[in-house]
């Protein structure tokens, strides 16, 4: 079953317009990375498939019924932006309190801890925390009752290097297990293995959607050849040139036939180059 469909979605804030006709799917198991400058309307798109917000225009279903019904709000975990909780309680005491207001059994908690890596610090006052460690608890919280859809606002935000390498690894689970997951960040580096598609909103207009090869194919930005050579004295010499993506093969074998060159290194555009890209061409583009 489809997670989340939006149909041509306008929402506004009073009389200014922050989405404008955004329309976009998300699969079951499919991870979408939704990304954009501040004030882009992310944390407005999340509050509508959560159904706190109702769009001014357009559509917005959650596992087959209207976001915000019960049954989607059931079946959807949300990490927020900035989590808090309430000092005073344990991160145990959080989460059976968190269980209980959702209506899911408490028995999953310890094994939830577990997940985030809070089991030595779960009898511990959350006012103890450090800021890692309270966002470990919000996850925990997102995943309580096994949603089926999980919507995470900069889930990495106050996470260690290894932290959010388990995190990611944790998302590539729940995939699996076909829980779709919307990820919004502005950290780009290392989340592109992570993520199915990526969208790109800029001034509340989806300004791209896809997978990285069709992001590339649709921006067409040059890749990056960097080639060792030996010289006949016995120097290496280092090379760098780049390339259009359908002359790329060329190069390669152009470059591998050479007897001097030892290494080639192929670099794609990443991530973040296309996110740049798209920024930068948004403006532009609308006026045409
Ligand atoms: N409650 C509100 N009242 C009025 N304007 C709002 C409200 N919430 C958000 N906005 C405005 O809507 C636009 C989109 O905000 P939103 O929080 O969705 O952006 P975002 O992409 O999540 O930004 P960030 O990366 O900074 O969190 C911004 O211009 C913001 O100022």
């Amino acid at each position: 079953m489809t997670a989340i469909e939006m149909h041509s979605v306008r929402h506004g804030y009073g009389r200014t317009t922050v989405l404008h006709d955004l329309s976009l799917t998300v699969g079951a198991g499919e991870v979408l990375g939704l990304f954009g400058h501040n004030g882009a309307g992310k944390t407005t798109t999340m509050k509508l498939i959560l159904g706190v917000l109702r769009p001014d225009a357009g559509e917005v279903r959650v596992l087959g019924v209207p976001a915000g019904e019960a049954r989607a709000r059931r079946e959807l975990g949300y990490l927020p932006e900035n989590v808090s909780f309430y000092p005073q309680l344990s991160g145990r005491e959080t989460l059976t309190y968190f269980a209980r207001l959702k209506g899911v059994p408490v028995s999953g908690i310890a094994a939830l801890l577990d997940q985030v890596g809070l089991t030595d610090a779960a009898d511990r006052r959350v006012r103890t925390y450090s800021k890692g460690m309270r966002q470990r608890l919000g996850l925990a919280q997102a995943l309580l009752g096994e949603p089926r859809l999980l919507l995470l606002d900069e889930p990495t935000v106050g996470l260690d290097p290894i932290a959010t390498a388990d995190l990611y690894a944790l998302i590539d689970d729940l995939r699996r297990r076909g829980t779709a997951v919307v990820l919004c960040s502005h950290v780009l580096a290392g989340v592109e293995s992570y993520i199915d598609r990526a969208a790109i909103l800029c001034q509340g207009r989806l300004r791209a959607l896809g997978s990285l090869p069709e992001l590339q194919r649709e921006a067409g930005l040059r890749w990056r050849l960097t080639s060792l050579q030996v010289d006949p004295l016995g120097r290496t010499l280092r090379c760098e040139r780049t390339v259009v993506a359908k002359e790329k093969m060329a190069w390669l074998r152009a470059l591998s036939n050479q007897p001097e060159t030892v290494d080639v290194e192929v670099r794609a555009p990443s991530l973040e180059d296309l996110y740049r890209h798209f920024q930068n061409t948004a403006g532009r583009r609308e006026r045409v």
